[in-house]
């Protein structure tokens, strides 16, 4: 498996973990020597129990949207940094950063941003995103992945967890 498809899959796991019912987003920041340094998903703050806030993306109480609320993946992944900091990483993002993340990705020193989905890129929030990041000669591109899906066998490490017992060693 080569980096950028490692590197990914580890942001498309990490969005399996958002609590966002309409979109999941994962992030992955690498440093120069290929070290995981951040990982992080779209979630509510800290410290906000689960079903305190809205998931609603369009509600009639002004403060009923999950917008007003929700930490972005790329934030989650910059703050949960295990590094000093993050100056001259990468980042894998399952989806385009939106404005206000390309503000912190910027802010934080990472040179480079590599992106899975640009399912949004009609959105002002993405044209701003493409226009500071150009602006800041921060180089952004698409993963395009080999295959549709990697599976992950658990199987294959333990195969007597699932009924099939390991292979005899070899006779001598
Ligand atoms: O850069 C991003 N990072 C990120 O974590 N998100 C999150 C915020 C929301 O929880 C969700 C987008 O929700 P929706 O597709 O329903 O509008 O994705 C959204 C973006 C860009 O839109
Ligand atoms: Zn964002």
């Amino acid at each position: 498996m080569d980096n950028d498809t490692y590197f990914m899959a580890v942001a498309v796991l990490a969005a399996k973990w958002s609590p966002d019912p309409n979109t999941k987003v994962g992030a992955c920041i690498v440093n120069p020597d290929k070290k995981i340094v951040g990982i992080g998903y779209n979630r509510m703050p800290n410290g906000c129990p689960n079903g305190s806030l809205p998931w609603a993306r369009e509600s009639e109480d002004p403060l009923g949207n999950k917008y007003l609320y929700v930490c972005h993946a790329e934030l989650n992944a910059i703050m949960n940094k295990t590094s000093a900091d993050v100056k001259g990483c990468t980042i894998y993002v399952s989806l385009f950063p939106c404005n206000e993340c390309t503000k912190i990705i910027i802010q934080s020193g990472i040179k480079d941003v590599i992106y899975l989905s640009d399912k949004y890129k009609g959105e002002n929030t993405t044209k701003a995103s493409k226009k500071m990041l150009d602006l800041a000669e921060i180089p952004y591109r698409v993963f395009l992945p080999a295959s549709k899906e990697i599976v992950i066998d658990f199987g294959e490490i333990a195969p007597g967890l699932f009924g099939n017992p390991p292979a005899d060693p070899p006779a001598d």
